[in-house]
């Protein structure tokens, strides 16, 4: 005996009226939390990115389905991200424009209750967060096919700010017609430097005479159609929908796993969440063995690299610096252990934060 379908509609009316109530029950809640914040702290925090990770990996892990773990935690996202907002409302500083990949991961990361504020390179959006015109900021630091982003690495070297968190982006990138595109008639195709070298083989093979012309960002080259009707765009999904662009080819990164890792700056320590990795800069005179000396501690110590960079110190021609991430947490013994060593040792090391490892 299936139910009707009036019958199933009203359950699930009855449904929707005990959800609404238990998220503005636990709103409630989240605002009790800031009072109590604000009473016990001159300087209230109110964004605790390590509670969030462990609120959200609970909720992947009680899920039973049949909506998949992935799915629950983006509600519970945009669930916090709501009541956070009514604690304080978060203002995040991204790489702009208005439709870049940083801004996906802004919003991704922060959820949607948050205020985004564009910034045009790499060092303002570190300003603003220094300066406190913005609470966070968010930039991107590594590509699955392309590798590092130096400009952020390089601007780590002189700023104190600290990671408090990080994002993972799939990313995809779609060949972009405007209005007045005229598609047999197409000379040029502009996009970010980066997106040119992640569509090269794409480019080879299907657009071999068309000149590629780097723009800032791939918001850019999507802004640049509206004036030309002789070129292309490629960007992503949401700089395609701001500038009402239409998709000629969708998905042309010659990676299918094309993914980019993009940092949470703040001015404020994270407290373990149970997961965690850890950033460092290390530096040492030149001499050999320094990397070694410098990996060591770690395999002694039984740490996981995660990732190992080095970048010229900036000080001297051919004298270096490594960036270091780790898993753990700044606090944790063994990695204590760790620093105690490289700095016994003659090192310069920097801690750029202990941050929970990405959930969603
Ligand atoms: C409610 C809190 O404040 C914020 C909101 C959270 C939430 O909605 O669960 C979690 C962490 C904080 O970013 C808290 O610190 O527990």
């Amino acid at each position: 005996m299936t139910d009707s379908l009036d019958n199933l509609r009203n359950q699930i009316d009855e449904l929707d009226q005990k959800l609404q109530d238990l998220l503005n029950e636990r709103a409630t809640l989240a605002h009790k939390v800031a009072e109590v914040k604000i009473a016990t702290d001159p300087n209230p925090v109110f964004y605790r990115p390590e509670r969030e990770a462990q609120v959200l990996r609970k909720v992947k892990e009680r899920n039973q389905g049949p909506l998949d773990g992935e799915t629950m935690a983006r509600f519970f996202r945009e669930v916090m991200s709501a009541c956070l907002a009514l604690e304080q409302r978060m203002k995040v500083a991204f790489l702009g424009p208005e439709g870049t990949f940083t801004q996906q991961a802004a919003l991704k990361h922060f959820g949607h209750a948050v205020e985004s504020v564009p910034l045009g390179a790499i060092d303002e959006v570190f300003r603003e967060v220094e300066a406190g015109a913005a609470h966070y900021g968010v930039v991107p630091v590594e590509n699955s096919t392309e590798g590092v982003v130096n400009h952020t690495l390089d601007t780590f070297m002189t700023s104190e700010l600290k990671i408090c968190g990080e994002v993972e982006l799939r990313i995809h990138h779609h060949l972009l017609a405007g209005q007045h595109t005229q598609r047999d008639k197409v000379t040029r195709v502009y996009s970010h430097q980066q997106t040119l070298a992640q569509c090269r083989q794409w480019l080879d093979a299907h657009m071999p005479g068309v000149e590629r012309i780097a723009v800032s960002s791939n918001a850019e080259a999507a802004r640049r159609l509206s004036d030309e009707w002789n070129a292309m765009a490629i960007a992503g999904e949401m700089a395609e929908e701001l500038y009402g662009l239409e998709a000629v080819q969708r998905n042309i990164e010659d990676r299918p796993d094309n993914t980019t890792r993009f940092l949470i700056i703040g001015r404020q320590d994270t407290p373990a969440s149970g997961k965690d990795k850890t950033s460092l800069m290390v530096s040492g005179k030149n001499r050999p063995g320094l990397l070694f000396e410098v990996l060591a501690p770690f395999r002694d110590e039984g740490i996981n690299l995660t990732r190992l960079e080095s970048r010229p110190s900036r000080t001297a021609n051919w004298s270096y610096v490594f960036f270091v991430d780790c898993e753990g947490h700044k606090e944790d013994g063994n990695l204590q252990a760790v620093l105690d060593k490289l700095e016994a040792a003659g090192n310069t090391i920097k801690l750029l934060g202990s941050y929970p490892k990405a959930v969603l």
